[in-house]
């Protein structure tokens, strides 16, 4: 039997950055966060936003709402399990959106459907008939997803998804639930389903591939080949557990070797770094400096004959131009004398977009900065700009440090916060200075969140490096990570627990608790 293909060849990104990325453990993303991720990836051409998981709390329904009123061009999507109440909830939030889709799924997996669901095969094949007749009449965009597809009967698969595309699902997603295949089974899985199910031309085959064993980039690429024209996706890969298929590398993989893989999206590729950053800085998740396309070192050369090559012609060790991906060589100096114009500039440069307050503020930080360290490189302007956005909005802020510290101690730390806008001050000692600024902050704000990780990095070389501190605190099975710089290690560490004291708070998502107003 010939393989029925889709006839374009354009891919459509599907990004669930904030939906299934969200559900990294540690990560949260309070509303305006969410909103700004929207935004960029809007602006970068991305197809369709999984804005989040209505039914999961008011919180998420509040963001697929807010998300849908902004987006201009791509296509708001929520996600719904297979109820009516799910899909009624998610369909309220997509109100607002021009291009609304809902988006259902229900485990097909002989596993998922006795042990998580305890459903039989035929209750099964119903729910996804009734579920999906249900979301058809509210919406007529709608995504089925067989949960744990990789791992269900191949029949009962088939049957399932002709039934979802009989009841008017226009998408169907193939989920590699648990980052379980590899490419060629994937990809003989995807042409199984065009051979099989008679209707399947009737809708856009999409996957959504985990990277458990690594593979889900390599996997969703391979399922392009046998008819796949929709692939779900996270900005750096974030995502549950070991995370998502990561955007970039999909992208830039399509425009790169499209001698091979005869694909495009959508996707403006000199944006990617700019939605790189932001939900680094806004998830708390720091890029792997290895990392493909994102990572510090991706476009580094280090070594003497790779230096050589590169002077003579970048192509011997560039396979992509750095400017493709919104990485710039910039001419533009930055030092003490630097005014607002030129640091605007470099923002702009750097793929930064300020709100007024924080471009001020970053300024004065930058000023500051310049006072304290000679040579300002372009990475101490992104850490120092990562640090004034991701206090926007905050509860808690950081205002000022004074630490004593030395072989004899004990180290103390004064340390003064604002808490909702009011001046709180409080004096500490510790086992060490950075456990005494810690346990001024606890004096300040009382919580029971135990720290799991403090880990500090360099941004650049030199003993006047700014320090990029980062902390991960957990508290009822819930864990955080806050980010800080400075030029002062302890300043930095400070920031990066307020940080984290923040996140804590949206995961709660109930405001501040009275005992952290002590
Ligand atoms: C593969 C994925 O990524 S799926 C998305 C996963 N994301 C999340 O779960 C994040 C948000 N989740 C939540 O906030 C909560 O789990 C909620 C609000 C959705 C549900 O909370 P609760 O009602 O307390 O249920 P809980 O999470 O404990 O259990 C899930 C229930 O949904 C059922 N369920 C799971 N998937 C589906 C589905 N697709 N369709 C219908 N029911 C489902 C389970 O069988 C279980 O039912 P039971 O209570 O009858 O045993
Ligand atoms: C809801 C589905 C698409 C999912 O996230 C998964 O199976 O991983």
């Amino acid at each position: 039997m010939s393989t029925k293909t889709n006839k374009s060849n354009r891919v459509i990104i599907f990004d669930t950055t904030l939906r299934d990325g969200e559900q990294a453990p540690g990560c949260s993303m309070n509303l305006e966060e969410k909103i700004q991720v929207a935004q960029v990836l809007d602006e970068m051409g991305v197809d369709v936003i999984e804005a989040g998981f209505p039914i999961a709390s008011n919180g998420d329904f509040q963001s697929v709402q807010e998300v849908s009123k902004r987006v201009k061009n791509a296509q708001v999507a929520g996600l719904a399990r297979a109820t009516r109440k799910d899909i009624d909830r998610a369909w309220e939030a997509l109100q607002p959106a021009v291009n609304p889709r809902i988006h259902s799924f229900l485990s097909t997996s002989p596993l998922h459907m006795k042990y998580k669901l305890q459903m039989e095969p035929e209750a099964v094949h119903q729910a996804v008939a009734d579920s999906i007749s249900y979301a058809r009449n509210l919406c007529d965009n709608v995504e089925w997803s067989p949960e744990d597809g990789t791992r269900t009967e191949h029949d009962f698969l088939c049957r399932c998804v002709e039934t979802a595309i009989k009841a008017g699902a226009s998408t169907i997603n193939i989920p590699d639930t648990v980052g379980y295949t590899v490419p060629e089974e994937f990809h003989a899985l995807i042409e199984m389903l065009m051979n099989r199910v008679p209707n399947i031309d009737k809708a856009i085959i999409s996957v959504h591939c985990h990277n458990d064993l690594g593979l889900a980039v390599a996997n969703s690429l391979a399922a392009l080949k046998a008819g796949a024209r929709q692939i779900e996706c996270t900005i750096n890969g974030i995502g549950e557990r070991a995370g998502n298929c990561a955007m970039e590398e999909v992208v830039m993989a399509l425009r790169t070797r499209s001698d091979a893989m005869p694909y495009e999206s959508g996707v403006d590729t000199t944006q990617i770094m700019r939605a790189s950053r932001l939900v680094s800085t806004v998830t708390g998740f720091s890029v792997q400096p290895n990392k493909a396309i994102v990572g510090a070192n991706a476009f580094a050369h280090e070594s003497g004959i790779h230096q050589d090559g590169m002077l003579k012609n970048a192509q011997t060790y560039e396979i992509m131009t750095p400017e493709s991906v919104g990485l710039t060589r910039s001419n533009l100096v930055m030092g003490k004398h630097s005014g607002r114009h030129a640091f605007k500039a470099k923002l702009e440069e750097l793929g930064f977009e300020l709100a007024e307050n924080e471009f001020q503020d970053a300024f004065v930080r930058f000023k500051d900065l310049a006072d304290h360290k000679k040579d300002i490189y372009d990475e101490d302007i992104v850490a120092l700009v990562d640090d004034a956005v991701v206090r926007t909005n905050d509860h808690i802020r950081f205002v000022s440090l004074q630490v004593v510290c030395g072989s004899t101690g004990p180290q103390t730390a004064e340390l003064a916060l604002t808490v909702e806008g009011e001046s709180k001050a409080n004096k500490a000692e510790g086992n060490g200075p950075v456990d005494a600024t810690f346990a001024a902050i606890r004096s300040i704000v009382p919580h029971e969140a135990k720290l799991q990780l403090y880990q500090v990095h360099a941004v650049t070389g030199g003993t006047d490096a700014q320090a990029q501190v980062t902390v991960r605190l957990e508290e009822d099975g819930k864990t955080v990570i806050g980010q800080g710089a400075d030029h002062d290690t302890l300043v930095a560490s400070a920031r990066a627990y307020v940080n984290a004291l923040n996140k804590l708070l949206v995961k709660r998502e109930k405001g501040l608790p009275e005992a952290m107003t002590a």
